[in-house]
């Protein structure tokens, strides 16, 4: 999946019709700062008209976007966070103010958040200090004590470690695993993808662009035809 930034610009001579049809399975909107609801509207708009799979990823209650063609609202809790408002008081004030919440469509996400330097990380001041266990036991705790179908191992702007995301998916029974954080190549994405159900590609298509991002597809992929034919 790829993750398109409403803050961030496309490369130059790109369109969102280029990102969309790169051949990502889905794509989410969404990134920490300095998003606002006209930016996620303006990017939200641009995406929907293709038949992949479109989601937004709001990183507060201001900027959820509801329109046609999106398929999916993907609500993140931070399960790591220092300040447990990103833990569930945000998404209380989202859900006091907002009458329009299509609860059908909205899928959480239980974020284990692992790059200190991050801006989530340093927005809900998240403990990165973790090691393999701990971020198993977040993941369990995501999964069984709090009901996340989705768990994601949030690495965002640098390349994570595998261990640490082979741990999640170990403990973890049904929910999806997700991971996300510096996938830049096959060999990174293929890497990722032996361990994560979902590899989420974020600041890689605002920096190299879509042939970049459609290599990492196919790394993603080989990765799951390997899991598929063992
Ligand atoms: C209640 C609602 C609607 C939302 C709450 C959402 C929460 C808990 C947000 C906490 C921060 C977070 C986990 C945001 C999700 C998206 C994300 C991590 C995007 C990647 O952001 P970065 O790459 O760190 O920052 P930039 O956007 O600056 O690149
Ligand atoms: O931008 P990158 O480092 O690819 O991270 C992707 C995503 O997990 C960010 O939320
Ligand atoms: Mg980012």
């Amino acid at each position: 999946m790829l993750k398109v930034d409403p803050d961030k610009d496309l490369v130059d001579g790109e369109t969102y019709a280029d990102v969309v049809t790169c051949g990502t399975d889905a794509i989410e909107v969404g990134g920490t700062t300095g998003v606002t609801e006209e930016k996620m509207a303006d990017v939200v708009e641009a995406c929907a008209e293709y038949d992949v799979p479109l989601y937004v990823e709001p990183s507060n209650p201001a900027n959820v976007v509801y329109r046609g063609g999106v398929d999916g609202y993907l609500v993140p809790a931070v399960l790591n966070a220092g300040d447990i408002a990103w833990l569930t008081g945000v998404q209380k004030e989202w859900v006091r103010i907002d009458d329009d919440i299509d609860w059908d469509h909205t899928f959480t996400e239980g974020y284990i958040v692992l790059n200190p330097d991050s801006a989530a990380a340093k927005l809900t001041q998240s403990d990165c200090d973790l090691d393999p266990a701990d971020v198993a036991a977040y993941a369990e705790v995501g999964e069984r004590m709090l009901g996340q179908e989705i768990v994601y191992a949030e690495y965002s702007g640098t390349f994570g470690d595998p261990e640490v995301v082979a741990a999640a998916a170990d403990a973890l029974a049904e929910a999806t695993l997700f991971y996300g954080g510096g996938i830049h190549d096959y060999e990174s994405a293929n890497t990722m993808a032996d361990h994560a159900d979902t590899v989420i590609v974020g600041d890689l298509v605002h920096e190299e662009g879509v042939d970049a991002v459609a290599e990492t597809v196919e790394g993603a992929k080989d990765a799951k035809a390997a899991t598929v034919s063992e």
